[in-house]
């Protein structure tokens, strides 16, 4: 599957708007992606923005955010992984996980590619002048990269990373963005800085492989290559062309490739940018290293991929969030505890992780709840996939970790402020999370805590309570009777 045929694929199940009429860059498409957002409205693709030229670009917007009917809400995520549109997030979860345990398959390096359709070289362009989005007002650049796959090796070639971080034009022929630890984007540039090699060979993919931006979006583990990853877990090697301008290789089908270098040592003003929380601070920026871009080469009629994150329900919550969840809960399981689910609510803007445990095996451990607490936040908040989490919620075998209602059930009546919670300061925490970045503590250590909804009970194996609800405080015969009458004989609406 590549990006072109994604996008025929959405608009196959009617999920997609393509809007003709000439959009502006400037906020105009950013507004509306973000509206898509905010009401799971159909994938945007402006075929017709102000300022392109020599077919860069059209933008596709909301690559990977919900759908508003229930039965189909990740249906856009699912068509990544060529799952069925129904697939429920513990599908799309097991999926991203199943190549965790396999040979990885090395991509299959092919002489040419649709990317190669167009070259332009040095002055044959200038990133102001491309039809680069203005997200958010008081965004601190035009945020080019927000669904783009940088390509990045280590010194001695033995892992090339694929990963998305945030980058903004900063002049005609240089980005800056995000390259912080413990991302592998931080870890290789670091790498490079001890090597004394001179600036990093570097490339940007946009419109890649689907499969491929979601590893990109996953914290597999240092030292993986995830395009190895990606040829496990879908079985097929991933087809990829050599760069113009430097060795590293990049999907032959992406729709749009930057080629450069990735600067050890100089740096410009980086944000504000709406981020995956909620907020723009006006004003805040920070140095970040600049990104030096030599060469572009895209396909005709390329599309540039655009995430405009902020408030639920973007990228940024659907694919961090379940993708932190997902190697967090392989992380617990490898480590023999008894984890069955892990995921991370969107309503929490994903700072949270709610966790399903088997409470049979727990009752195995005899152990108390604060050991418990302690084993858990120890062992999560010291992994790169835990960075994001400010809150873990434990919970019983009665709760769908996938459903927030269930979660906020448990943490509301189970988790006793204070008496059923351990708080961790001596751990890495998330600078962009507002509490932490704009708060009261040091901004980048501690804030976090595992919040225990199992009751007392549930560390001997046993839940002595019913729901008072309809599916747990009634017999099979009288549901079943209800609900056969439901709507047929009583005009109820029929069931979701
Ligand atoms: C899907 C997605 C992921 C993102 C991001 C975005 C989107 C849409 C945008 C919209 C651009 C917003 C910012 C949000 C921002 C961010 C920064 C830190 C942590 C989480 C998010 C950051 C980013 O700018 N920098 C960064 O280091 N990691 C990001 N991730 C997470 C990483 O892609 C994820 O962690 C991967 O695992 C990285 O691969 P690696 O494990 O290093 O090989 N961006
Ligand atoms: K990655
Ligand atoms: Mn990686």
């Amino acid at each position: 599957m590549n990006f072109r045929s994604f996008v025929e694929a959405l608009k196959e199940d009617g999920d997609l708007i393509e809007i003709n009429e000439e959009i502006d860059p400037h906020l105009e498409a950013g507004a509306i992606i973000r509206k898509v957002c905010e009401t799971n409205d159909k994938a945007p693709l402006f075929n017709n923005m102000k300022g392109a030229q020599a077919g860069l670009w059209r933008i596709l917007g909301a690559p990977a955010s919900l759908r508003s009917n229930a039965k189909e809400k990740y249906g856009r995520i699912a068509r990544h992984l060529g799952l069925p549109p129904t697939a429920s997030m513990k599908d799309i979860i097991d999926k991203m996980l199943s190549a965790a345990h396999a040979e990885p398959i090395p991509p299959n390096i092919v002489p040419d590619g649709p990317v190669k359709e167009n070259k332009l070289f040095g002055d044959e362009f200038d990133l102001t002048t491309l039809p680069a989005p203005l997200l958010h007002q008081a965004d601190g650049g035009k945020y080019i990269q927000t669904y783009g796959m940088h390509v990045l090796q280590t010194p001695d070639k033995k892992w090339t990373n694929w990963s998305i971080a945030r980058a903004m034009v900063h002049d005609k022929n240089h980005l800056v963005g995000l390259v912080m630890e413990p991302q592998h984007i931080g870890q290789i540039h670091q790498m490079w800085k001890k090597s004394g090699r001179g600036d990093i060979p570097w490339a940007l993919a946009f419109g890649v492989p689907p499969a491929a931006i979601m590893a990109a979006s996953m914290p597999i583990p240092d030292g993986v290559s995830e395009a190895g990853y990606i040829g496990a877990m879908t079985g097929c090697a991933l087809d990829v062309v050599k760069c113009e301008t430097n060795d590293l290789h990049v999907p032959a089908n992406a729709e749009i490739v930057f080629e450069g270098t990735l600067s050890i040592s100089e740096t410009a003003p980086e944000g504000p940018f709406g981020e995956m929380h909620g907020y723009v601070f006006p004003g805040d920026s920070r140095q970040c290293p600049k990104f030096k871009v030599n060469a572009i080469t895209y396909r005709n009629g390329a599309i540039m991929p655009v995430s405009n994150c902020g408030r639920i329900t973007d990228e940024t919550h659907t694919l961090i969030g379940s993708l932190n969840a997902a190697e967090i809960r392989r992380i617990c399981q490898e480590a023999g505890l008894p984890i069955t689910d892990a995921f991370s609510p969107f309503e929490t803007q994903v700072t949270w992780i709610a966790l399903g445990i088997d409470i049979q095996k727990l009752s195995h451990m005899n152990t108390t709840p604060s050991a418990f607490r302690q084993m858990i936040g120890e062992l999560i908040f010291s992994q790169k996939a835990g960075v994001t989490t400010h809150r873990i919620v434990l919970c019983g075998p009665d709760i769908n970790v996938y459903d927030v209602k269930d979660v906020m059930y448990a943490f509301t009546t189970r988790c006793r402020p204070g008496a059923d919670e351990t708080l961790f300061e001596d751990c890495r925490g998330f600078q962009l999370i507002p509490f932490m970045g704009h708060g009261t503590g040091t901004p980048n250590r501690g804030g976090k805590v595992v919040s225990d909804a199992l009751m007392p009970m549930e560390y001997k194996g046993v839940q002595n309570w019913q729901q008072a609800s309809f599916k747990d405080s009634f017999p099979d015969e009288i549901k079943d009777s209800v609900n056969c009458r439901w709507s047929k004989e009583w005009g109820f609406a029929e069931e979701m």
